[in-house]
């Protein structure tokens, strides 16, 4: 077997807001890889830098410092057509389905609009099928339905759909099932589990909740103050933990820490 693929690759990034005294320094100086086909979890409280760290991967946000490889092309200052390119290949889900969804637009004209480059009518519609099948969803039951008759954690799905329609190459999911309750939750895990078992998808997974990143992840990265604290294999980060803060998230999660 070939070594695994670096596909993303952060060196110094690093991300400020405002100056003077209202200076925040939200990522600092930040190193760090995603390996393609694995799931690679950002873990830290609320305003660790997660969310930033997402959207300059996602380059949505300019970095202040630091260079993002992609695939080994540099994308740190890329605009118009190749930002256009890039965000083929990188796509994203957010907490909140709800406010991604027009409430007037049912499923179909949703992943439509958000489709129209395919152009062929045939073929989008072939690809929205494949990508509701892809997150469990079967198109008849689904797209011709509005916002409203769908449940949370269809909705979240039927968003998750819409980045596959792209056929992304990195999919970054930032908090996406922090608004759903316990038992929908896991299912969107493991909808992503087998986009990176079937598709062989590579996965940059944030949450706040080190149990998640538990069931999902095979690399953590530890966030705390916007610095890298640690980092490596899940298994190794989550049962031999080397920083103090990894091992208080840990302790946050009584059942984990049973079953190290
Ligand atoms: N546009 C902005 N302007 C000023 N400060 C910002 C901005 N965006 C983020 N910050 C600050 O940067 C820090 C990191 O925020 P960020 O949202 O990245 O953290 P997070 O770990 O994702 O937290 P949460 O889980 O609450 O979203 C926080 O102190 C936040 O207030």
């Amino acid at each position: 077997m070939s070594d695994p693929k670096v596909i993303f690759r952060g060196t110094g990034v690093t991300r400020r807001f405002g100056r003077g005294k209202n200076l925040v320094e939200a990522v600092k100086n930040v190193d760090f890889t995603l390996t393609e086909g694995q799931i690679t979890t950002v873990v830290g409280e609320s305003g660790s830098g997660k969310s930033t760290l997402a959207r300059m991967v996602l380059r949505l946000l300019p970095v202040s410092e630091g260079t993002l490889e992609f695939n080994g092309t540099d994308v740190t200052t890329i605009t118009g057509s190749a930002r256009a390119d890039y965000w083929k290949d990188v796509q994203a889900v957010f907490q909140d389905p709800f406010s991604a969804f027009n409430q007037f637009f049912t499923v179909r004209r949703l992943l439509s609009r958000s489709f129209r480059l395919l152009g062929e009518r045939a073929a989008a519609e072939a690809r929205m099928e494949e990508a509701l099948n892809h997150v469990g969803l079967f198109g008849a039951d689904v797209l011709d339905r509005f916002p409203h008759q769908l449940s949370g954690g269809q909705r979240q799905r039927v968003m998750i759909a819409r980045a596959l329609m792209m056929q992304p190459k990195l999919l970054i999911a930032d908090e996406a099932t922090s608004m759903l309750d316990a038992s929908l939750r896991v299912n969107i895990l493991n909808v992503l589990t087998d986009l990176r078992d079937t598709l062989g998808m590579t996965i940059l997974f944030i949450t706040h909740d080190i149990g998640q990143a538990n069931y999902i992840a095979d690399q953590v990265l530890v966030m705390e103050h916007g610095e890298m604290v640690e980092q490596g294999p899940a298994d190794k980060v989550i049962f031999d933990p080397q920083h103090e803060y990894t091992r208080r998230l840990l302790s946050d999660v009584p059942r984990l820490n049973q079953s190290a």
